[in-house]
C-alpha cells in the first residue's frame, strides 16, 4: 500500500472544556473501505467524525491535540495544519447527517448549490452532474419531472438520498454519515446501505451507526468507541 493511500490518526485526543472524550488514539486506514463506528450513546461518537471536517470548531469549546493525515488529492496533509482552508477540507470531507436536512429550495438547487459555492457556473455542467449524481443515488427516475419542486416534498428516504447526492456532487475523499439511516423505514434504509457499500469504490466512508447488522452488512472494519477509546471488533 502506498503511503498516500492512507488516513492516518497519531496521538488524537478531544477534549470539551475539561471533560475527555478521546484519548490518544492512534490508527492508519486504507482508503476506500468502510468504516463503522459503534458504542453507547454519549461516548463521542459524533464527535470523533467531527473531527475529520472540524465541524466541532463550530459549535464547541474543544480542544484537539495530535494529528489527521489525509490525502485530498495533493498527498498526504495534516488537517489541522495552519494553512489547511476550511473550504478545501469541507469540500473534500462531505457529510451526512441523521436526520435529512435538504436546503430549502428546488431538488435541482440542493445539488447545484454546493458546486456554486465552489465556484463552479457553467449551466450545462451542472444539468450533467445533478442527472449524474441523482441517477447515483438511485433517485433521479423518482424525480426527473419535479426537479424544480421544493426538496421539502420528498420523502424521507428521498430526501436522504438527496442529501448524500449533495455530498457526492463535490467528489469527497472521505463522507462522514452519522446514523443517516435512523430516521427511514426498513426499505429505506436498506436501499441506504446498498448505496453506501456502492460508495467505497469512490471514497472512504466512516460511517456511525448503533444498528449491529447494519454495519454487519456493510462495513469492511469495526471499532466500538468505549471509555475514550476505539477498540477494533470486526
Ligand atoms: N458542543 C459540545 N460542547 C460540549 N459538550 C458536547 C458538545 N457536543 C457533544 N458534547 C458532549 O460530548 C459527549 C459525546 O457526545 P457525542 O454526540 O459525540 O456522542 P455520541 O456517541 O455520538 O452519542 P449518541 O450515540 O447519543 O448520538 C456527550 O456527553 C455530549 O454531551
Amino acid at each position: 500500500m502506498n503511503r498516500q493511500d492512507k488516513i492516518i490518526i497519531d496521538k488524537l485526543s478531544f477534549r470539551y472544556r475539561n471533560r475527555p472524550i478521546l484519548e490518544d488514539i492512534s490508527l492508519c486506514w486504507r482508503e476506500k473501505q468502510i468504516i463503522a463506528v459503534t458504542g453507547p450513546s454519549g461516548t463521542g461518537k459524533s464527535t470523533f467524525l467531527s473531527l475529520f471536517n472540524r465541524l466541532w470548531e463550530e459549535t464547541g469549546d474543544g480542544r484537539l491535540t495530535g494529528s489527521i493525515q489525509l490525502n485530498l488529492g495533493g498527498g498526504l496533509v495534516d488537517i489541522y495544519q495552519r494553512q489547511m482552508p476550511l473550504a478545501t477540507l469541507r469540500r473534500s470531507v462531505g457529510m451526512v447527517f441523521q436526520a435529512p436536512n435538504p436546503l430549502p429550495m428546488s431538488i435541482y438547487k440542493n445539488i447545484t448549490f454546493p458546486l456554486m459555492l465552489a465556484g463552479r457556473k457553467n449551466g450545462e455542467e451542472m444539468t450533467e452532474l445533478v442527472e449524474r449524481v441523482l441517477t447515483q443515488v438511485h433517485l433521479f427516475a423518482e424525480v426527473k419531472d419535479r426537479l424544480k419542486s421544493d426538496a421539502r416534498n420528498l420523502s424521507g428516504g428521498q430526501q436522504q438520498r438527496l442529501c448524500l447526492a449533495r455530498a457526492l456532487v463535490l467528489e469527497p475523499k472521505i463522507l462522514l454519515l452519522d446514523e443517516p439511516t435512523s430516521s427511514l423505514d426498513q426499505e429505506a434504509c436498506r436501499k441506504l446501505e446498498e448505496l453506501i457499500v456502492e460508495l467505497k469504490d469512490q471514497c472512504t466512508i466512516l460511517l456511525v451507526s448503533h444498528y449491529q447488522d447494519q454495519v454487519q452488512r456493510t462495513a469492511d472494519l469495526v471499532y466500538e468507541l468505549a471509555d475514550k477509546r476505539l477498540r477494533r471488533v470486526g
